[in-house]
Protein backbone atom coordinates (compact mmCIF):
# COMPACT_ATOMS: atom_id res chain seq x y z
CA UNK A 1 0.00 0.00 0.00
CA UNK A 2 1.14 3.52 -0.50
CA UNK A 3 0.27 6.65 1.86
CA UNK A 4 0.08 9.89 1.26
CA UNK A 5 -0.34 12.61 4.00
CA UNK A 6 -0.96 16.08 3.33
CA UNK A 7 1.20 16.25 0.31
CA UNK A 8 2.52 20.07 -0.82
CA UNK A 9 4.11 20.56 -3.73
CA UNK A 10 5.23 24.02 -5.22
CA UNK A 11 7.16 25.46 -8.15
CA UNK A 12 8.44 28.76 -6.68
CA UNK A 13 5.41 30.77 -5.02
CA UNK A 14 3.14 28.59 -7.24
CA UNK A 15 1.54 25.65 -4.88
CA UNK A 16 0.92 23.00 -7.38
CA UNK A 17 -0.34 19.98 -5.27
CA UNK A 18 -2.32 21.41 -1.87
CA UNK A 19 -2.66 19.03 0.60
CA UNK A 20 -3.36 15.85 -0.57
CA UNK A 21 -4.27 12.71 1.63
CA UNK A 22 -4.91 9.41 -0.26
CA UNK A 23 -4.43 5.17 0.56
CA UNK A 24 -3.57 3.68 -3.04
CA UNK A 25 -4.36 -0.50 -1.91
CA UNK A 26 -2.36 -3.37 -3.57
CA UNK A 27 -4.10 -5.46 -5.58
CA UNK A 28 -6.21 -1.91 -6.96
CA UNK A 29 -5.97 -0.29 -9.92
CA UNK A 30 -6.13 3.41 -8.48
CA UNK A 31 -6.73 5.59 -10.95
CA UNK A 32 -5.84 9.23 -11.34
CA UNK A 33 -7.95 11.51 -13.15
CA UNK A 34 -8.38 15.66 -13.77
CA UNK A 35 -8.77 18.37 -16.14
CA UNK A 36 -4.98 19.34 -18.22
CA UNK A 37 -3.05 21.19 -15.54
CA UNK A 38 -5.08 19.87 -12.22
CA UNK A 39 -1.43 18.39 -11.05
CA UNK A 40 -1.71 14.62 -12.08
CA UNK A 41 1.52 14.03 -13.29
CA UNK A 42 3.85 16.29 -10.65
CA UNK A 43 1.49 14.34 -7.90
CA UNK A 44 2.83 11.53 -9.43
CA UNK A 45 6.19 12.48 -9.66
CA UNK A 46 6.13 13.10 -5.89
CA UNK A 47 4.94 9.88 -5.44
CA UNK A 48 7.32 7.87 -7.31
CA UNK A 49 10.39 10.55 -6.05
CA UNK A 50 11.08 12.18 -9.20
CA UNK A 51 10.05 15.45 -7.57
CA UNK A 52 10.48 16.36 -3.45
CA UNK A 53 7.43 17.65 -2.01
CA UNK A 54 7.88 20.47 0.58
CA UNK A 55 5.73 19.21 3.04
CA UNK A 56 3.64 15.74 3.83
CA UNK A 57 4.76 12.08 3.47
CA UNK A 58 4.62 9.05 1.28
CA UNK A 59 4.79 6.04 2.92
CA UNK A 60 5.06 2.59 1.01
CA UNK A 61 4.19 -0.13 3.21
CA UNK A 62 4.92 2.60 6.04
CA UNK A 63 8.17 3.46 4.83
CA UNK A 64 8.49 7.24 3.71
CA UNK A 65 10.13 8.00 0.57
CA UNK A 66 10.56 12.26 0.94
CA UNK A 67 12.39 11.59 4.15
CA UNK A 68 14.47 8.22 2.80
CA UNK A 69 18.11 7.33 2.49
CA UNK A 70 19.47 8.15 -0.72
CA UNK A 71 20.38 4.61 -1.01
CA UNK A 72 17.31 3.19 0.04
CA UNK A 73 15.15 5.49 -2.37
CA UNK A 74 16.99 3.91 -5.10
CA UNK A 75 16.50 0.08 -4.25
CA UNK A 76 12.19 1.20 -3.52
CA UNK A 77 12.22 2.64 -7.30
CA UNK A 78 13.76 -0.80 -8.08
CA UNK A 79 10.37 -2.22 -7.21
CA UNK A 80 8.45 0.48 -8.98
CA UNK A 81 7.70 -0.21 -12.55
CA UNK A 82 6.79 2.61 -15.29
CA UNK A 83 4.49 2.55 -18.21
CA UNK A 84 5.17 5.76 -20.29
CA UNK A 85 2.72 7.42 -22.49
CA UNK A 86 3.74 6.30 -25.98
CA UNK A 87 5.71 3.09 -24.68
CA UNK A 88 9.01 4.77 -24.60
CA UNK A 89 10.88 2.06 -26.30
CA UNK A 90 14.26 2.45 -27.56
CA UNK A 91 13.66 1.88 -31.01
CA UNK A 92 17.40 0.53 -32.02
CA UNK A 93 16.57 -2.40 -29.79
CA UNK A 94 14.26 -5.69 -30.29
CA UNK A 95 11.54 -6.11 -28.20
CA UNK A 96 13.34 -8.77 -26.50
CA UNK A 97 16.69 -6.46 -25.82
CA UNK A 98 14.15 -4.11 -24.83
CA UNK A 99 12.20 -6.15 -21.77
CA UNK A 100 16.45 -7.23 -21.25
CA UNK A 101 17.46 -4.05 -20.26
CA UNK A 102 16.08 -3.62 -16.87
CA UNK A 103 16.97 -6.99 -16.26
CA UNK A 104 20.70 -6.02 -17.65
CA UNK A 105 20.74 -2.53 -15.32
CA UNK A 106 19.14 -3.99 -11.64
CA UNK A 107 19.66 -7.81 -11.67
CA UNK A 108 21.66 -10.62 -10.91
CA UNK A 109 20.41 -12.85 -12.39
CA UNK A 110 22.17 -15.67 -15.15
CA UNK A 111 22.06 -14.96 -18.89
CA UNK A 112 19.64 -17.70 -19.07
CA UNK A 113 17.54 -16.79 -15.98
CA UNK A 114 17.48 -13.46 -17.84
CA UNK A 115 16.24 -15.44 -20.95
CA UNK A 116 13.72 -17.20 -19.19
CA UNK A 117 12.62 -13.80 -17.13
CA UNK A 118 11.89 -12.43 -20.71
CA UNK A 119 10.00 -15.46 -22.29
CA UNK A 120 7.63 -15.68 -18.99
CA UNK A 121 6.59 -11.89 -18.79
CA UNK A 122 6.59 -11.95 -22.94
CA UNK A 123 4.08 -14.86 -22.70
CA UNK A 124 1.94 -12.99 -19.97
CA UNK A 125 0.96 -10.09 -22.41
CA UNK A 126 0.43 -13.22 -25.30
CA UNK A 127 3.25 -12.01 -27.50
CA UNK A 128 5.39 -15.09 -27.95
CA UNK A 129 6.86 -14.55 -30.71
CA UNK A 130 7.49 -10.97 -30.96
CA UNK A 131 11.00 -11.53 -29.37
CA UNK A 132 13.39 -10.61 -32.53
CA UNK A 133 10.78 -7.83 -33.96
CA UNK A 134 12.08 -3.81 -33.56
CA UNK A 135 9.43 -1.27 -32.46
CA UNK A 136 8.91 0.31 -35.60
CA UNK A 137 7.41 -3.28 -36.94
CA UNK A 138 4.52 -3.35 -34.60
CA UNK A 139 1.01 -2.24 -33.67
CA UNK A 140 0.50 0.54 -31.25
CA UNK A 141 -1.29 -1.94 -29.11
CA UNK A 142 1.93 -4.34 -29.24
CA UNK A 143 4.35 -1.52 -27.91
CA UNK A 144 2.00 -1.17 -25.30
CA UNK A 145 1.98 -4.42 -24.15
CA UNK A 146 5.92 -4.61 -24.93
CA UNK A 147 6.14 -1.53 -22.63
CA UNK A 148 3.40 -3.67 -19.97
CA UNK A 149 5.85 -6.68 -20.17
CA UNK A 150 9.34 -4.42 -19.49
CA UNK A 151 7.51 -2.57 -16.93
CA UNK A 152 6.94 -5.74 -15.05
CA UNK A 153 9.75 -7.87 -15.54
CA UNK A 154 11.49 -6.79 -12.71
CA UNK A 155 8.56 -8.02 -10.52
CA UNK A 156 7.55 -4.63 -9.07
CA UNK A 157 5.48 -4.31 -5.90
CA UNK A 158 3.99 -1.02 -7.67
CA UNK A 159 3.15 -0.15 -11.18
CA UNK A 160 2.90 3.34 -12.63
CA UNK A 161 0.90 3.77 -16.26
CA UNK A 162 0.28 7.22 -17.63
CA UNK A 163 -2.00 7.37 -20.22
CA UNK A 164 -1.95 3.88 -21.24
CA UNK A 165 -4.72 4.01 -23.81
CA UNK A 166 -3.10 7.14 -25.68
CA UNK A 167 -3.43 6.82 -29.40
CA UNK A 168 -4.98 3.57 -29.00
CA UNK A 169 -8.35 2.37 -30.56
CA UNK A 170 -11.15 1.86 -28.35
CA UNK A 171 -10.94 -1.95 -28.81
CA UNK A 172 -7.64 -2.04 -28.02
CA UNK A 173 -7.78 0.27 -25.08
CA UNK A 174 -10.16 -1.91 -23.86
CA UNK A 175 -7.29 -5.18 -23.96
CA UNK A 176 -4.52 -2.86 -22.92
CA UNK A 177 -6.70 -1.76 -20.05
CA UNK A 178 -8.23 -5.54 -18.83
CA UNK A 179 -4.17 -6.65 -18.77
CA UNK A 180 -3.24 -4.21 -16.62
CA UNK A 181 -6.40 -5.18 -13.86
CA UNK A 182 -5.46 -8.53 -14.54
CA UNK A 183 -2.16 -8.31 -13.78
CA UNK A 184 -2.42 -6.11 -10.55
CA UNK A 185 -4.31 -8.94 -9.50
CA UNK A 186 -2.66 -11.32 -10.51
CA UNK A 187 1.29 -9.86 -9.04
CA UNK A 188 -1.03 -8.13 -5.64
CA UNK A 189 0.05 -4.83 -7.16
CA UNK A 190 -0.52 -1.41 -6.49
CA UNK A 191 -1.53 0.08 -9.51
CA UNK A 192 -1.80 3.83 -10.65
CA UNK A 193 -3.37 5.11 -13.73
CA UNK A 194 -3.12 8.42 -14.87
CA UNK A 195 -6.02 8.44 -17.36
CA UNK A 196 -8.11 10.69 -19.61
CA UNK A 197 -10.47 7.79 -20.72
CA UNK A 198 -13.64 7.52 -19.35
CA UNK A 199 -14.35 4.04 -20.54
CA UNK A 200 -10.87 3.22 -18.51
CA UNK A 201 -12.80 4.70 -15.28
CA UNK A 202 -15.62 2.38 -15.83
CA UNK A 203 -13.82 -0.65 -16.69
CA UNK A 204 -11.03 -0.93 -13.74
CA UNK A 205 -11.79 1.91 -11.53
CA UNK A 206 -11.44 0.48 -8.29
CA UNK A 207 -10.22 2.98 -6.67
CA UNK A 208 -10.64 6.61 -8.62
CA UNK A 209 -9.02 10.12 -7.31
CA UNK A 210 -10.60 13.11 -9.34
CA UNK A 211 -7.77 16.09 -8.85
CA UNK A 212 -8.82 19.74 -9.38
CA UNK A 213 -6.39 22.44 -9.00
CA UNK A 214 -3.78 20.56 -7.31
CA UNK A 215 -6.46 19.33 -4.40
CA UNK A 216 -8.09 16.02 -4.52
CA UNK A 217 -12.14 16.84 -5.29
CA UNK A 218 -13.25 13.53 -5.10
CA UNK A 219 -12.17 9.88 -4.46
CA UNK A 220 -14.81 7.06 -5.00
CA UNK A 221 -14.83 3.61 -6.77
CA UNK A 222 -16.44 3.34 -10.50
CA UNK A 223 -19.76 2.23 -8.82
CA UNK A 224 -20.08 5.36 -7.15
CA UNK A 225 -18.77 8.12 -9.82
CA UNK A 226 -22.05 7.59 -11.70
CA UNK A 227 -24.10 8.48 -8.61
CA UNK A 228 -21.13 11.30 -7.30
CA UNK A 229 -23.01 14.70 -6.81
CA UNK A 230 -19.63 16.78 -6.71
CA UNK A 231 -20.47 19.02 -9.34
CA UNK A 232 -16.74 20.01 -10.55
CA UNK A 233 -16.20 16.05 -11.00
CA UNK A 234 -19.82 16.16 -13.15
CA UNK A 235 -18.85 18.86 -14.97
CA UNK A 236 -15.75 16.79 -15.77
CA UNK A 237 -17.13 13.27 -16.29
CA UNK A 238 -20.31 14.08 -17.88
CA UNK A 239 -18.76 16.73 -20.47
CA UNK A 240 -19.86 14.71 -23.41
CA UNK A 241 -23.56 14.46 -23.97
CA UNK A 242 -23.50 10.83 -24.64
CA UNK A 243 -21.93 10.62 -21.27
CA UNK A 244 -24.86 12.48 -19.40
CA UNK A 245 -27.48 10.38 -21.47
CA UNK A 246 -25.78 7.14 -19.91
CA UNK A 247 -25.76 8.76 -16.64
CA UNK A 248 -29.52 9.37 -16.26
CA UNK A 249 -30.17 5.85 -17.80
CA UNK A 250 -28.34 4.52 -15.42
CA UNK A 251 -30.00 6.48 -12.48
CA UNK A 252 -33.35 5.60 -13.84
CA UNK A 253 -32.61 2.11 -14.26
CA UNK A 254 -31.62 2.18 -10.34
CA UNK A 255 -34.85 3.86 -9.00
CA UNK A 256 -36.69 1.58 -10.97
CA UNK A 257 -34.90 -1.41 -9.11
CA UNK A 258 -35.64 -0.03 -6.04
CA UNK A 259 -39.12 0.57 -6.52
CA UNK A 260 -39.67 -2.84 -7.53
CA UNK A 261 -37.75 -3.98 -4.43
N1 LIG B 1 8.82 21.34 -13.59
C1 LIG B 1 7.85 22.26 -13.46
N2 LIG B 1 8.14 23.53 -13.14
C2 LIG B 1 7.17 24.45 -12.98
N3 LIG B 1 5.84 24.20 -13.12
C3 LIG B 1 5.50 22.93 -13.43
C4 LIG B 1 6.48 21.89 -13.61
N4 LIG B 1 5.83 20.74 -13.93
C5 LIG B 1 4.50 21.05 -13.94
N5 LIG B 1 4.31 22.35 -13.65
C6 LIG B 1 3.00 23.02 -13.55
O1 LIG B 1 2.19 22.28 -12.68
C7 LIG B 1 0.82 22.32 -13.10
C8 LIG B 1 0.26 20.91 -13.15
O2 LIG B 1 0.91 20.21 -14.21
P1 LIG B 1 0.74 18.65 -14.47
O3 LIG B 1 1.66 18.29 -15.58
O4 LIG B 1 0.87 17.90 -13.19
O5 LIG B 1 -0.77 18.57 -14.98
P2 LIG B 1 -1.57 17.29 -15.48
O6 LIG B 1 -2.81 17.21 -14.64
O7 LIG B 1 -0.68 16.09 -15.48
O8 LIG B 1 -1.93 17.73 -16.97
P3 LIG B 1 -2.04 16.86 -18.34
O9 LIG B 1 -3.32 16.10 -18.24
O10 LIG B 1 -2.12 17.91 -19.39
O11 LIG B 1 -0.82 15.99 -18.43
C9 LIG B 1 0.81 23.06 -14.44
O12 LIG B 1 0.40 24.39 -14.18
C10 LIG B 1 2.25 23.01 -14.88
O13 LIG B 1 2.58 24.16 -15.64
Amino acid sequence: MIELKDVEKSFGDKTIIKGVSMKLDAGKCNLIIGSSGSGKTVLTKCIVGLFTPEKGEILFEGRDIVSMEKNDRKELRQQIGMLFQGSALFDSMTVEQNIMFPLDMFSKLTNAEKHKRVDEVLARVNLEDAHKKYPSEISGGMKKRVGIARAIVLNPKYLFCDEPNSGLDPQTSLLIDKLIKEITVEYNMTTIVITHDMNSVMEIGDHIIYMYEGHKQWEGSNKEIIYSKDEKLNNFIFASEFLQDAKKMRMEENEAKNQTQ
